[in-house]
């Protein structure tokens, strides 16, 4: 009865009918305000976007904000409506009295929520992450700040649909102050950005969610982008620690575990994770009410005293670590996304700071070393003796095979032996060490979520069986379609783009099984990874084509592409013996330089391969045979200039790694000659 009165309810368009009370939040692009839906007399949430400052199409952001206005589950917040007011858009939804998750935390909880809580909370959340799965959608953005509570302890899993399309408009993809997504709960397949991503990054990003909820903190909070993303994809997966977390059950551990599984396929549906027995504690919405919102300040009122404490924290340089590294992550939120990979920045970001970092409670420790002068300075990363893998084999649920994932954990370069697997993970037996003194800014490196699509067979799955679903589908297909056409105005090359959502409804289980049918596709211009993470997946075979010049690519860089390459090189080698990736083997800083300049490379590929399709298009468009001769010597032309720029580009790039290893090796000699200096003072 309640909902068919809520559903007759109509929230008027146009701002003259709301009036803006205090601020109760601030995202990415966003603020939102309690406020008053006048003719309703109804206090709600406005969420305003700046649309200048979100770079984003309006049309789009109107699109998907419409697709959260179909969105109808308890545990995923809708909006009543939305409209356009001056170059913003304003999204009205229902107001959750009680706030994000991580602002309790913030408030009342730094050190994490009870068990209970806990379950209770993430139950909720998986109910709403199952709807959006079962609908081909996928939230991207699961953490404790966007899992909203009301007065009544409803648990509701937000920014879906307006967030979503931020992520995907092409806009967006080819600006580059466009950070997407926070790189802590991102899954390391999204990362990677090699074979594309499914809904089981929702499941990592739970798993890092549960770990947040666990501790006030998620893992590797404090640290800046980079290092995260490097720890993430080299390291153990973070999780509860046996011997620290204590007072967690090992239910508890085990899920988790079961979530935070390297390979995407090993991980459970949402629907199966609900059947996970750690979900049997939790507890009913007005648990909630009580044990977290009795005697907490009115949610403006605690957004104003974490200001408050931000700013004083930040005036008197004395914020903590993880404080600070929550600065960090609002201000690339707020759009600081283009890494810069020039070397200082790296050295200066990978360092946090130009001192001695070593922390002794167990979380990563980097070391530098002070006496030595800047440009030879290393930090060193230490590995703890950990036990993470072995914990989660050991411990994992077998129906979950978590453990699987574990072996894609290796690396040759950094020698990752996890015993701890927290957010404090510690690696021991292992350095990173960067050195080199070349200080020339390089490309940039811009990671970027990317533009996600469903692969085509999945369309062959079930009907949706209801109208509603059909609506809230092809609302979505609606709006993926200008996906392609921004991707393919990104990289033509790219010929595979379809359509970001599922248009099939699938049960759990059948969604589980067909992750591999529903792989979204990647368009991400960048991965930082190295090859010692795994060296298959550093050269983006499936996902460029089959060009000539890749197979030269592989074959120089003696890497095992993951495509056979039928065609034998043609190409005539003109390299050095150097094999580059022998030296990025050893040489950290050209692992994380070489795929900079594959990437240059790869775009010069692509350029090539347009030109080319252009120039074809231009010779069949006008039939005449002296038009096509034309058309087939321009290529031929055409083809030998970009073999010799993709020569040349091949020759700087060796002389560069060559260059660096040169410079490596005078630096282990000079450390060698200082330690000798050092031991006879
Ligand atoms: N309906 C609501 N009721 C109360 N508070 C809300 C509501 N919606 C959002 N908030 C608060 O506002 C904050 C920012 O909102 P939201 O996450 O939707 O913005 P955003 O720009 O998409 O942020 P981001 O992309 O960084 O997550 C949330 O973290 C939450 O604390």
């Amino acid at each position: 009865m309640d909902k068919e009165k809520e559903e007759k309810k109509k929230y008027p368009i146009g701002a003259e009918y709301y009036t803006l009370y205090e601020e109760v939040g601030t995202g990415a692009s966003a603020t939102v305000s309690r406020a008053l839906c006048i003719p309703l007399n109804e206090i709600v949430a406005v969420k305003i976007m700046d649309f200048e400052r979100s770079n984003c199409n309006l049309n789009n952001i109107s699109r998907e904000s419409q697709l959260m206005f179909l969105v109808d589950h308890p545990n995923v917040l809708k909006s009543h409506c939305s409209f356009v007011c001056d170059h913003n858009l304003w999204v009205v939804m229902p107001y959750m009295a009680g706030g994000s998750c991580l602002h309790i935390l913030k408030a009342a909880h730094p050190d994490g929520f009870e068990e209970v809580v806990i379950a209770t909370i993430l139950r909720e959340v998986l109910k709403g992450l199952d709807y959006l799965h079962q609908h081909g959608h996928i939230h991207r953005d699961v953490k404790a700040g966007n899992i909203l509570i009301d007065s009544h302890g409803g648990i509701k899993l937000g920014d879906f649909g307006v967030s979503a399309c931020l992520f995907d408009s092409g806009d967006r993809q080819r600006t580059r102050n466009t950070f997407v997504g926070t790189p802590c709960w991102m899954a390391p397949e999204v990362m990677e950005q090699v074979h594309g991503y499914d809904f089981k990054a929702d499941i990592w990003s739970f798993g890092i969610t549960a770990l947040e909820l666990a501790h006030g903190h998620a893992p590797f909070s404090k640290y800046p982008p980079m290092k995260v993303l490097l720890i993430t994809l080299q390291n153990a997966p973070p999780g509860l620690d046996y011997e620290r977390d204590k007072k967690f059950s090992k239910s508890f551990k085990q899920m988790i575990a079961s979530c935070l599984v390297k390979d995407p396929s090993q991980r459970p549906s949402a629907k199966r994770l609900l059947r996970n027995p750690f979900f049997k504690q939790a507890r009913s919405n007005d648990y909630i009410a009580r044990t977290l919102l009795e005697g907490l300040p009115a949610l403006g009122d605690r957004l104003q005293a974490l200001k408050r404490h931000e700013e004083d924290m930040l005036a008197q340089k004395k914020m903590p670590n993880g404080e600070k590294e929550e600065i960090s992550q609002n201000e690339y939120n707020r759009g600081i996304s283009g890494w810069n990979f020039d070397l200082e920045d790296l050295k200066a970001q990978a360092s946090l700071d130009d001192d001695t970092i070593i922390e002794t409670d167990g979380d990563l420790h980097y070391k530098q070393l002070k006496h030595q002068p800047f440009s030879s300075r290393r930090f060193t990363l230490l590995q703890h003796q950990s036990s993470s893998a072995s914990q989660h084999s050991d411990t994992a649920d077998s129906d979950d095979n978590a453990h699987n994932s574990l072996s894609s954990v290796d690396s040759t370069t950094i020698t990752v032996k996890s015993e701890k697997s927290d957010d404090d993970v510690s690696v021991s037996g292992s350095t990173i060490e960067q050195s080199a003194t070349n200080t020339s800014p390089g490309p940039e490196i811009l990671v970027e979520k990317p533009v996600p699509e469903v692969n085509k067979r999945s369309s062959n799955g079930a009907p949706a069986s209801s109208n509603q679903r059909d609506k809230f589908q092809s609302q979505s297909q609606n709006s993926s379609s200008s996906v392609i056409t921004n991707l393919q105005i990104l990289d033509d090359a790219h010929a595979e783009t379809i359509p970001r959502s599922s248009k099939t409804s699938l049960s759990g289980d059948e969604v589980d099984e067909k992750t591999k049918n529903t792989v979204v596709r990647q368009k991400g211009r960048f991965k930082v990874t190295s090859e010692s993470a795994d060296m298959e997946k550093v050269v983006p075979g499936p996902m460029l084509p089959k060009s000539h010049s890749m197979q030269v690519i592989a074959q120089r860089l003696n890497i095992a592409s993951p495509l056979p390459s039928p065609l034998p090189s043609t190409t005539p080698s003109t390299t050095p013996s150097l094999s580059p990736y022998n030296a990025t083997q050893s040489n950290p800083l050209a692992q994380v330089l070489f795929p900079c300049l594959q990437y240059v490379l790869h775009t010069n590929i692509m350029q090539r391969d347009s030109l080319l399709t252009a120039m074809k298009q231009v010779g069949f468009g006008d039939c005449t045979g002296y038009t096509m001769m034309n058309a087939a010597v321009t290529e031929k032309s055409l083809l030998e200039v970009a073999h010799d720029r993709e020569k040349e580009l091949i020759r700087e790039m060796t002389d560069l790694l060559s260059r660096l290893i040169c410079v490596q090796d005078e630096l282990k000699k000079c450390k060698a000659e200082s330690a000798q200096v050092n031991s006879f003072s």
